[in-house]
């Protein structure tokens, strides 16, 4: 699904209304016959709930019109407040027109603002993609107002006062929604983290907006959505062997931590890899040996920690990272990987850390190299911190680019940045993968990935993190958020990948 930003947007209403053969108010009411819909059936308010709806002068305020219509013809007890302006749109006109006299509408002033209970829903139709500037005055006072009721607030397009793609200076008034329904697609702003407390849980409303012109936008964001990776992963043919899938290597653990080389492996395993051999430091080798029988296990010959690099003849690819800590023998190992590997690599944990405090290296990271840092890592990786959500974005795209190597970057809505610079947004997880181990599945799952020689690095990055965050959600349906943990997420991979997985050989 492409993210559009708020200018693609307008283009894409115009383009619609004019294959279509419809007005620009047609298009407002189908949005309002959506967010009426979508109010009736997923809130059911009972016809005594009050709603005010607060409209704004432009199209948003236009939509609030109309659902306000559209209510008070269904029986509902709609009051709709107008934040007055020099000019309004004219199809907010149109539908002000339109409004039936009996439904109570008043201007909104600063000593004039309703009460509004907790019984009541508020709609915020004051701004959309068309806010052009921080919300000020009487506007930023009714946001306040909305803000400090305890009823339930629900966004028409964007809370107001967000902007669809672009930061606001720090502090702007916003409204804290509670749910935001915008029209066919997602803003990339309600991926950001920052912006959660505003969004609250969204939903996307379809209007008919004509998905040949979509198709045909060229974008630089993505958003990675429930059926979009269906089938991409290949079937496998009956006559594999083990070797079809290809054989890995993960270098992990160290004194302390060897339970992240264990989820690695398994994971890995879990992932469909054909072989898996595991580097540990000699404290892992029991434990690796007896946690994961399924793994080879080629010790290090030092007690605690990685200080060589095995030959790479065998692996189709190398994962390096979990658990291994930051000491400057397992760094010169990282070194010598990086000046030797011609296969793929899935780089995580300390082996980022070790990247960001010897920043020289890498200018040694071999094209396509797989990345998976949190914000933090990532920081530590690019040495400057991100001002806002929308600069460490860019800090992504730089950075990939200049790398040539794809970028995992691990959050609520995880960002895979591909080296020309697209941002894929996936739209699967939960909260309850905020857990300690989480991580090392997904280089292990990443791994498998990129071992499989069928599946191009982009693929196989977005296919893991997809994967990996359905495999939560399957996780959370049995443990709940709270109680799931790492190796929960591993016993539902299978699950997750069957279910991107083609039926038949070939699709
Ligand atoms: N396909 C769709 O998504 C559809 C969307 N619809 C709805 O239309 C809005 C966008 O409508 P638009 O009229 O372009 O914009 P807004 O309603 O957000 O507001 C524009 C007016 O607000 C003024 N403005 C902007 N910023 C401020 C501010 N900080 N303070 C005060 N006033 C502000 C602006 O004035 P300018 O001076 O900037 O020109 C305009 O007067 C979209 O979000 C959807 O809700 C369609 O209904 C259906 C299809
Ligand atoms: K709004």
């Amino acid at each position: 699904m492409k993210l559009l930003s708020a200018a693609l947007t307008r283009t894409l209403d115009q383009a619609t209304i004019q294959a279509q053969g419809i007005t620009s108010l047609e298009l407002m009411e189908r949005a309002a016959t959506a967010l009426f819909d979508w109010i009736l059936t997923e809130l059911r308010p009972a016809y005594s709930t009050p709603i005010h709806l607060f409209c704004g002068p432009g199209n948003n305020g236009g939509d609030g019109l109309a659902l306000a219509r559209l209510l008070h013809e269904a029986g509902y007890a709609a009051h709709v407040w107008l934040l007055p302006a020099k000019r309004y749109s004219a199809d907010f006109t149109a539908n002000r027109l339109r409004l039936p006299a009996e439904v109570p509408c008043q201007e909104l002033a600063a000593a004039r603002f309703p009460e509004l209970p907790a019984s009541a829903v508020l709609i915020d139709a004051l701004f959309g993609t068309g806010l052009s500037r921080p919300l000020t005055d009487l506007a930023a006072e009714v946001v306040a107002h909305l803000n400090r009721s305890p009823a339930l607030r629900i966004a028409v397009d964007l809370p107001s006062g967000l902007l669809a793609d672009a930061p606001q200076p720090p502090d702007s008034p916003l409204v804290q929604a509670h749910y935001t329904l915008c029209f066919e697609l997602p803003k990339l702003a309600f991926l950001l983290p920052g912006h959660a407390a505003f969004v609250g849980e969204w939903h996307t409303l379809q209007i008919g907006l004509e998905q040949e012109v979509i198709h045909n936008m060229a974008v630089d964001n993505y958003f990675i959505e429930d059926n979009y990776l269906k089938g991409c992963l290949p079937k496998r043919p009956r006559f594999s062997h083990k070797g079809t899938f290809g054989h890995a290597l993960l270098l992990a653990g160290s004194q302390g931590k060897v339970g992240a080389a264990v989820l690695a492996a398994t994971a890995c395993l879990r992932g469909g890899v054909g072989l898996l051999t595991v580097r540990v430091p000699q404290v892992g080798y029991a434990i690796l040996q007896t946690a994961v029988p399924e793994a080879m296990c080629l010790p290090d010959s030092a007690p605690d920690i990685l200080t060589e690099l095995p030959d790479l003849t065998p692996y189709a690819a190398v994962g390096m990272g979990p658990g291994l800590g930051q000491q400057a023998a397992s760094r010169e190992v990282l070194r010598q990987l990086l000046q030797t590997a011609t296969v793929p690599l899935v780089l995580d944990a300390d082996a980022l850390n070790l990247l960001g405090a010897n920043r020289e290296l890498l200018e040694l990271l071999p094209p396509d190299t797989l990345l998976t840092p949190h914000p933090k890592e990532f920081e530590r990786l690019v040495g400057i911190p991100a001002r806002h959500d929308y600069h460490r974005l860019e800090q992504l795209r730089a950075f990939v680019r200049q790398h040539r190597c794809y970028c995992v970057l691990k959050d609520a809505y995880t960002a895979v940045a591909a080296p020309d610079g697209t941002l894929y947004f996936n739209g699967s997880g939960n909260p309850g993968m905020a857990t300690g181990g989480s991580g090392d599945v997904l280089t292990g799952l990443l791994l498998a990935l990129r071992a499989d020689k069928r599946l191009s690095a982009l693929d196989a990055a977005l296919l893991g993190v997809y994967a990996h965050g359905r495999a939560g959600d399957l996780a959370a349906q049995e443990t709940g958020e709270a109680g799931l943990i790492a190796s929960d997420l591993v016993r539902f991979i299978g699950p997750a990948l069957q279910e991107l997985t083609a039926s038949a050989p070939g699709l």
